[in-house]
């Protein structure tokens, strides 16, 4: 049976404080994103765009920025995937900020209860976004989505997949984090989530890390992947707006994929933080295609 790929854009940066990344989703399409994912023998629907409100560009109130454009775009992605979902397709949203994964978690965590599934999350990214409006030093709504998927963040964000919390501590795991704000640290602490960070792919190297990490996936479970564009090295992926040196490499990035794409599990995807005004000739977004058909195999020469 092969699977069909519904592509969802999301082209907003309103949880973001550096405009751009609301250009991803068609930075992807140019990139050839389709193109590549059929010539893997994927059924490719491409949703188009959604809509949503404009990004006001105001400051934070209450220690979060643009909570109510924040909210209607997570609206409008979570019925999305939540639709695609539904008719048995892979989600793969083209953000966008990662203050979208709100809405595409939350929805993917519904369906998982629904169906007896047990989820997991893969948030691959420099940044923890365990932010809360109590905490955050910027406000931005992309370094909290973690937080609100555990039932922690601003209200309005919170609670979408039916329950207090989308998804537990012990459902997601954190890979190339090198960036963690001082308030953070301690809620990281508190929640005890598994944070992989570049020390300990140096240290374990990514082989292990990925064994490690995917040890106890099964034949009833649902990854999520989250991928943020900035948890590549800026050397790599120039094209993000909130960039830290010291990430995994190409080839690092590629084992990676491969090993999610071994479980055969991955359900559903995200595909953020891509900023076509800060990227040299749209290479961040070629660099995407590459990594997400490897998600879905198209490494591994024995398919
Ligand atoms: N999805 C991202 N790129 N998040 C960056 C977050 C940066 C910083 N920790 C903040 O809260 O503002
Ligand atoms: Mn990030
Ligand atoms: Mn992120």
């Amino acid at each position: 049976m092969s699977r069909t790929v519904s592509l969802i854009g999301a082209p907003t940066d309103v949880g973001a404080s550096v405009r751009g990344a609301g250009m991803g989703p068609d930075a992807l399409r140019v990139a050839g994103l389709i193109e590549a994912l059929r010539s893997h023998r994927l059924d490719v629907m491409d949703r188009g765009n959604l809509s949503g409100p404009p990004n006001p560009w105001k400051a934070p109130e209450g220690g979060a920025r643009h909570l109510d454009e924040v909210v209607a775009w997570n609206r409008a992605v979570y019925g999305a995937v939540d639709q695609a979902l539904t008719d048995g397709h892979v989600p793969l949203l083209m953000g966008g900020d990662h203050c979208l994964a709100i809405g595409s978690i939350s929805a993917v965590a519904r369906h998982c209860r629904a169906t007896g599934k047990s989820l997991r999350v893969v948030w691959l990214d420099a940044h923890t976004d365990v932010n809360t409006e109590a905490i955050s030093p910027s406000g931005n709504l992309h370094g909290m989505p973690v937080a609100c998927l555990l039932g922690h963040g601003p209200k309005p964000l919170v609670g979408w997949s039916g329950e207090p919390a989308a998804v537990a501590p012990d459902q997601i795991d954190f890979i190339g984090i090198r960036s963690v704000d001082a308030d953070e640290k301690q809620a990281i602490r508190q929640l005890g989530l598994s944070v992989y960070d570049m020390r300990h792919i140096d240290e374990h190297g990514m082989r292990h890390t990925m064994t490690e990490l995917l040890a106890d996936v099964d034949d009833n479970t649902h990854l999520h992947v989250s991928f943020d564009l900035d948890c590549l090295d800026p050397m790599e992926a120039p094209g993000v707006g909130t960039g830290v040196r010291g990430g995994p490499t190409y080839r690092e990035m590629q084992l990676c994929m491969e090993m999610i794409a071994d479980t055969g599990c991955m359900g559903s995807l995200d595909v953020v933080e891509i900023n076509p005004a800060l990227d040299v000739r749209n290479r961040t977004a070629e660099l995407a295609v590459d990594f997400i058909q490897s998600l879905f195999g198209a490494s591994t020469l024995a398919r």
